[in-house]
């Protein structure tokens, strides 16, 4: 069983700093990297994954640097972002020449195993321009894990992947994580990342904003301050009414019609925005978020 910890890692490329004073344990398990585009994601699985140096802080795996460390490389599988380049090879092929890498004893025994362990024995004579998206996943994955490391680490693992290949990958990486290894992906997608991860870590604009279970996660992001936007009979009069309430931050009338409402307490503004209206004899026209982006979600978070 390994754990990956990042100490105060920065990451800086000439001025564009993309990965900010990080300070993050990675345990056995899966854990979901969450972030929206842009957020420093990559960098940082590059960082984890001894590519790339940090300009500032530690990267340890069971206590030893990543960076310019072979012998830490051998516990690292990596599944980058981007397509694979070699479509003239078989996935078997392509699998076999990651185990020749990694100097494997019995290279074509390892390659046999993993290509049974993600359900690739039957495709794996086939070119890898032949595969679908999830089964050029699942042989990435393949190629990763034909050392068998402790740590796998997924960038972006299910862009694409048709729901049912999906469910799949998300059977795979359970289980790999039941299984002992420390499992890391990233993902932009709030619901993927609560579907799989045991454990998520937040990353916006390169700095760590949250980390919790996906019950702590989805709690923060649903009590923040949310916009609405509300239409009624006699807006000035409910005005009048919304901001006397504790669950009310703000309320501005719209220039057309309606009224921008920040409400601090979700929970409590919805059960009682239809009583307020009744008692004061108002009619609500219209009820709506108008702050609903992930982006805006995460611009809460960092704000914090
Ligand atoms: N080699 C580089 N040179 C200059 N800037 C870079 C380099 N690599 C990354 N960046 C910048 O660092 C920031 C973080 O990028 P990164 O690719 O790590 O984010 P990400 O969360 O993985 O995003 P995406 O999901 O869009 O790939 C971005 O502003 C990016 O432009």
């Amino acid at each position: 069983m390994s754990t990956l910890v990042l100490d105060s890692v920065s990451r800086w490329f000439g001025n564009v700093v993309a990965v900010n004073d990080v300070s993050l344990t990675i345990s056995p398990g899966v854990t979901g990297l969450l972030g929206p585009n842009g957020a420093g994601k990559t960098t940082l699985m590059a960082l984890m994954t001894g590519f790339l140096a940090p300009s500032a802080g530690t990267v340890l795996l069971d206590g030893q640097p990543v960076w310019r460390h072979t012998e830490a490389y051998r516990q690292i599988g990596l599944v980058p972002e981007r397509e694979l380049s070699f479509g003239y090879l078989t996935g078997r092929q392509f699998v076999r020449a990651n185990a020749d890498l990694h100097g494997l004893d019995d290279a074509g025994a390892a390659t046999e195993r993993i290509l049974g362990v993600v359900d690739m024995v039957e495709p794996a004579s086939r070119n890898l321009d032949t595969y679908s998206k999830g089964m050029r996943q699942r042989v990435k994955i393949a190629a990763a894990l034909v050392h068998d490391p402790a740590l796998l680490l997924l960038d972006e693992p299910f862009n694409g992947v048709d729901p049912r290949q999906r469910m799949h990958l998300m059977d795979l990486l359970r289980r790999l994580g039941d299984e002992g290894r420390t499992v890391l992906f990233s993902s932009h997608i709030l619901e993927e990342v609560e579907r799989l991860a045991r454990h998520i870590e937040v990353v916006v604009s390169g700095r760590h904003a949250a980390s919790g279970d996906f019950g702590a996660i989805r709690r923060l992001m649903t009590d923040r301050p949310v916009q609405y936007a509300v239409t009624s009979s006699d807006d000035r009069a409910l005005a009048t009414v919304l901001i006397a309430q504790p669950s009310v931050r703000a309320v501005r009338l719209r220039p057309d019609s309606g009224l921008d409402v920040e409400v601090a307490d979700l929970g409590s503004f919805a059960v009682g925005l239809p009583q307020w209206a009744r008692a004061h004899g108002l009619t609500l026209l219209d009820l709506s978020p108008s702050d609903e982006s992930l982006e805006s979600v995460f611009a809460y978070l960092v704000n914090r």
